[in-house]
């Protein structure tokens, strides 16, 4: 279960999130919204636990994000994460079956046993052919699907999901949303995507919306 209770986040004195808390059970998907700028990626970033709030508390599964150092916190997005950024932070030496199966190496898996499920998840994303590609050779969408196959790779217990869609057609965009909820809901895994697109956020169960009153469904 992911828990947030009445967590604040400010930046230079100015309040982005106040108090905003949310209860996620296993096999829950929700996509928030929200004008630009509401706080949406800092709500992300803090369930990350790339970030930590000023105030409130946070826990997956029971782990109190508060008790973890930064080497836990680490530890924790690589076993239990997996996170679609705005950038898509692709590394550029690597080619995009290794790309994909990054997540699985930094668990200590290795050989077919990584590289055949990262090839699994590049054809789920229309990019099986390109697996020996280069990231300089890749348009943005396809960079943004290279992203998305690698956040569900390692098939994580809480998948976050931050404007996936922003640079896709809306073809490759339903194919995307799709393997998102699909995976999502196969595992029992925790979803959360952010999006300022309605038809996106209708493809997960519920919608939130984050203002300045908190996070309403
Ligand atoms: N590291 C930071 N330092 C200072 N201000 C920040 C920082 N991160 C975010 N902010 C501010 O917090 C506010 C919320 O930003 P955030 O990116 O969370 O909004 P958002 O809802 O995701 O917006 P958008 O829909 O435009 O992506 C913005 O005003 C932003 O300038």
């Amino acid at each position: 279960m992911l828990e947030i209770e009445a967590i604040s986040r400010q930046f230079n004195g100015r309040s982005v999130l106040r108090e905003v808390s949310l209860r996620l059970q296993p096999g829950e998907y929700v996509a928030i919204v929200g004008e630009s700028g509401v706080g949406k990626s800092t709500l992300l970033n803090l369930i990350a636990g790339l970030d930590r709030p000023d105030g409130g508390r946070l826990a997956l599964d029971g782990v109190d994000y508060g008790s973890l150092d930064e080497d836990a916190l680490t530890h924790l997005r690589r076993d239990k994460l997996g996170f679609v950024f705005q950038a898509f932070h692709i590394l550029p030496h690597l080619n995009l079956r290794q790309n994909v199966a990054l997540p699985l190496w930094l668990q200590g898996v290795e050989g077919a046993a990584a590289e055949a499920p990262a090839q699994h998840l590049l054809e789920a994303v229309g990019l099986g052919e390109r697996g020996d590609s280069w990231p300089r050779e890749l348009s943005g969408g396809e960079m943004q699907r290279v992203a998305i196959a690698r956040a569900l790779v390692h098939r994580p217990r809480l998948v976050l999901a931050d404007e996936p869609t922003g640079n896709l057609d809306p073809a490759n965009g339903a194919r995307v949303l799709a393997l998102l909820a699909e995976r999502i809901r196969e595992a029992g895994a925790i979803g959360i995507l952010v999006t300022h697109s309605l038809e996106a956020a209708a493809t997960a169960d519920r919608v939130l919306r984050l203002s300045a009153e908190g996070l309403v469904g």
